[in-house]
């Protein structure tokens, strides 16, 4: 019932792209489909009219009749070759409009799911085997309906003629492709099967080809000598591919190939019965008609099943086209309140515990922690300690599995989502560096500021951006990356503070950056922090850090170890506390004094 569902979507999708087109390429098809009955009814006049007319040495008549089918077949000739022109014409046009429209829904859906679907492999495979499928099934299935519906017409029109003559004959020629069409029915689903399992390796082999085609790994396959090791990776994944493939298409050709062999018995069988019969007639147009109907009857038959048993395939396919736009988005609950523009009290984790779908070990439990609105709050801890996952869950992109996050002391889902998301600016650790201009690289952190050049060149000021910005050659409309003619490559750091720009352009009431300078020398470092305290009052800023240069510039620092708060104050308190974090202050200022070790 399912499958079933997996066509009749398709061609409902094709209709919504475009109905003219599909209208067009049924009309010109069904024309098609009637022609190659008048054909065989045409040769039949046409070779009696000529028998007749040799036969009575020229009689005016037979000449007529002959000549008059001749020329009537010539203009279906002719009618056939301006169908095929138009019908194709209009059926590329529709596949890629169809191709097109599918592309942009799986971008679309894509853009819908959450950042656990695209945490989860299951989800890769799933967006893998939909794009495969995309360019082309969901048109193919209707081409194939179309020529399998006009076969059936067309069948129905020629095999009359045979049925007319011998209902034995007609039967055999009518039935003999079946077991050959079950074959490949069978054939196409062992195939299926060993494209969807092998989802996971194909994404490998992409991956792979990725690893040895980008600059951004570059450098280290290079200096690790690792295209050669990939290279054979890759050639080992496709090489099985191919014999997987090799070995199934050699079992389909045999049985298929043998099981063929019963039309051709039968259409052998019915040209040796009309032989003998037009020899006892005497009707020699009549033997020229009836080939004709044999030869038509089993290659359109052959078209018939074969399609049915392409369009069996397609719909197989299509099931994980749509298995990926069905994925349950579970769109976070938003609530109606909208967001403060400046917090009046804080953000507040309430007893917040957390563990990532499909893991048992939580990352978080029972965690408590306060941010005082208008302050600067510096999150340290180990590797792993839950700093970054504490930011994915302010930001909705995952619920707490227990315990509350609130601002301004209201749970974060009665917010409208939209508005709490568009009210924090985030910088994450593995920001992303857009292969766009330097604009679009600032101005993305609010999208409707793109043409505001003022405030895109203050956001570049705040985070020291600004003088190396304006050095490009094209100044912000410099195009930045090399992936794309006329980029501009710009140094880690650089990088980092454009992405700072993108968060400060945000002006939002709350400010996370993680690991924010990581890459920034000193110098620019307490630049931009000094400009951070401007903006300080106004946001609420979290920074998470390892350079404790940067942390202890923050009003409080919060030391997170295993999901919960170990310590927390101001920079003097904890080092007058002596804990945890005075040590770890301490092994970090060692490495810059002269004797560390010693003294
Ligand atoms: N999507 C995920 N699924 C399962 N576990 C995850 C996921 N993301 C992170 N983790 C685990 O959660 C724990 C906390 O990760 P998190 O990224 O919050 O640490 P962090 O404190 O920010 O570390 P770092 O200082 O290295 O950035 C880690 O043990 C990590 O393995």
């Amino acid at each position: 019932m399912k499958d079933r569902g997996n066509w009749t979507r398709a061609l409902r999708l094709l209709w919504e792209v475009s109905p003219w087109h599909v209208g067009g390429v049924i009309a010109l098809a069904a024309l098609a489909s009637l022609l190659p009955a008048a054909t065989v009814q045409l040769t039949t006049l046409a070779v009696q009219g000529v028998a007749d007319a040799v036969s009575s040495r020229g009689a005016q008549e037979a000449v007529d009749r002959a000549f008059t089918a001749g020329v009537v077949l010539s203009v279906l000739m002719v009618l056939t070759h301006v169908l095929t022109i138009g019908r194709g014409y209009l059926e590329t046009l529709l596949q890629l409009r169809m191709a097109n429209n599918v592309n942009e829904r799986i971008m679309a859906k894509a853009t819908r799911l959450r950042l656990e679907h695209f945490e989860d492999s299951t989800t890769y495979d799933r967006l893998q085997r939909a794009s495969r499928e995309a360019a082309y099934r969901p048109y193919q299935i209707f081409a194939h309906l179309i020529s399998t519906v006009s076969s059936a017409v067309s069948l129905v029109a020629v095999s009359a003629v045979l049925l007319s003559w011998n209902v034995g004959v007609a039967v055999a020629i009518l039935l003999a492709p079946l077991p050959s069409m079950a074959s490949r029915v069978f054939y196409s689903r062992v195939g299926w099967k060993i494209e969807n399992e092998r989802s996971a390796d194909r994404r490998r082999a992409t991956y792979l080809q990725y690893l040895v085609t980008n600059d951004r790994s570059f450098k280290e396959t290079h200096l690790f000598g690792l295209g050669p090791l990939f290279l054979g990776r890759y050639r080992d994944l496709i090489g099985r591919f191919y014999r997987v493939d090799r070995d199934l298409e050699r079992k389909q050709a045999v049985v298929s190939g043998l099981l063929g062999l019963l039309s051709v018995c039968a259409a052998v069988g019915a040209v040796l019965y009309a032989l003998a019969v037009t020899i006892d007639s005497g009707q020699v147009g009549q033997f020229a008609g009836y080939l004709s109907a044999i030869t038509l009857v089993q290659s359109t038959v052959q078209l018939l099943f074969g399609g049915l048993a392409m369009l069996y395939e397609h719909n197989l396919f299509l099931g994980n086209l749509f298995g990926f736009l069905d994925i349950e988005e579970r769109a976070p609950v938003s609530g109606a309140k909208p967001f403060p523009s400046v917090l009046r009290k804080g953000i507040e984790f309430r007893d917040v515990s957390f563990t990532y779908p499909g893991t048992d070990s939580p990352v978080l439990s029972r965690l408590n922690l306060t941010l005082s609105a208008g302050t600067c709050v510096a999150l340290v801890g180990q590797n792993g300690a839950g700093k970054t996952t504490l930011v994915k869950l302010l930001a909705r992109f995952y619920e707490p599995t227990g315990g509350q996050i609130l601002i301004d002391d209201v749970p974060l889902d009665e917010y409208d989502l939209e508005d709490l998301r568009a009210n924090i600016g985030v910088i994450f650790q593995d920001f992303v560096q857009y292969e766009a201009t330097a604009r679009e690289n600032i101005g993305f952190g609010r999208a409707g500021s793109l043409n505001d050049t003022d405030a895109i060149r203050d956001a570049a000021g705040r985070a020291d951006a600004l003088s190396f910005v304006e050095g490009l050659p094209n100044g912000i409309d410099t195009q930045l990356g090399r992936w794309f003619s006329g980029g501009s490559q710009l140094s880690g750091g650089q990088w980092q503070k454009v992405a700072l720009s993108r968060a400060f352009l945000r002006d939002a009431p709350i400010v996370v950056l993680d690991e924010p300078t990581a890459a920034i020398d000193a110098a620019a470092e307490a630049e931009i922090f000094a400009r951070m305290a401007e903006i300080a009052g106004r946001a609420t800023t979290l920074l998470i850090a390892h350079r404790f240069s940067t942390v202890r510039v923050a009003d409080h620092i919060v030391v997170i170890d295993r999901g919960q708060v170990l310590e927390e104050g101001s920079h003097g308190d904890l080092m007058a506390a002596d804990g945890v974090y005075a040590k770890l202050f301490r092994l970090q200022a060692a490495g810059y004094l002269d004797d560390p070790i010693s003294s």
